[in-house]
């Protein structure tokens, strides 16, 4: 394996098992499970990707919902294990995957903060010395005693960006949780992004907002179904994926119109 990238994603494919019947309760469930009467149908919801990322590059992960974007994300973060294929990281990773993932909902923002820190390998001194700063750019003051349960998604995204980035990680991933902050937000996270990209911060990134992706990243990989439809610079791949939504929309109306 090369040593050049800080991300090596070598013929992954992720597989989930869904139940292939309806079982109402946990009760009936429990009782097929030990009586091994419950099918399960192999789902792959990532088939057999490449990803080789060198340190500093940006790379936007784009596709239409339920294309294996997150679930490509989570294995990198090492939260899910590939089925099949190999992935390494070299470097700290700070990832931004789920809202609210790495929260305790009853905890006050205060005590998520050094909870959250504890989670990405902070310790408790370097919380206090960065505390100031991580509620000032998440603009939580207000709630800092209020538990995380009681917080907008919006804010939730905040601080959890802000906590994320407090210090230059090696591998930042950051899966759609700006779409959820307000428009000034998403800008002061753009330029956040920015400033780790020019230190030397790689960048994974997930969004449907194509412009983002256009101006943040230098790379992109288009995923659909779980398949790798292109990868590349980052303009090419999103000036043909805009082609074939467009094409796609086209296709859709007169399919439409066939019907009325
Ligand atoms: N824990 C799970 N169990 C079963 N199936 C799952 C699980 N997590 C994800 N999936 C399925 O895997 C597929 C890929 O999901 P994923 O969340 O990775 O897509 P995505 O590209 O991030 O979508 P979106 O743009 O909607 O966020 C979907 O069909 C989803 O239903």
């Amino acid at each position: 394996m090369s040593e050049e990238y800080i991300v090596d994603v070598d013929h992954v494919t992720i597989r989930f098992n869904l139940a292939s019947e309806k079982v109402d309760n946990l009760k009936e469930y429990v009782i097929r499970l030990l009586k091994h009467q419950l099918m399960f149908q192999e789902f792959l919801a990532v088939k057999d990707v490449s990803l080789k990322i060198r340190p500093g590059e940006a790379w936007g992960l784009i596709g239409i919902n339920g294309s294996g974007k997150s679930t490509l994300l989570k294995a990198i973060s090492g939260i899910m294990k590939p089925y099949k294929g190999t992935i390494t990281v070299r470097g700290s990773i700070s990832p931004l995957i789920e809202l609210g993932a790495g929260f305790d909902p009853n905890m006050t923002a205060r005590e998520n903060i050094y909870l959250n820190g504890a989670v990405l390998g902070h310790s408790k001194k370097f919380m206090a010395e960065h505390f100031d700063e991580i509620v000032e750019f998440a603009g939580i003051e207000k709630f800092l005693d209020s538990p995380i349960k009681n917080f907008s998604s919006g804010m939730k995204a905040r601080l959890g960006f802000a906590v994320a980035t407090v210090v230059k990680p090696d591998v930042l991933i950051v899966d759609e949780v700006l779409a959820v902050g307000d428009v000034r937000f998403r800008k002061k996270c753009m330029k956040r992004m920015e400033e780790l990209l020019d230190g030397g911060t790689t960048l994974l990134f997930v969004s449907h907002n194509i412009e983002q992706v256009r101006s943040l990243c230098t790379h992109a990989l288009w995923l659909d179904h779980g398949d790798t439809v292109m990868s590349g610079p980052a303009k090419e791949v999103c000036a043909k994926y805009i082609e074939a939504m467009e094409a796609a929309d086209v296709k859709e109306s007169k399919d439409k119109k066939k019907t009325e």
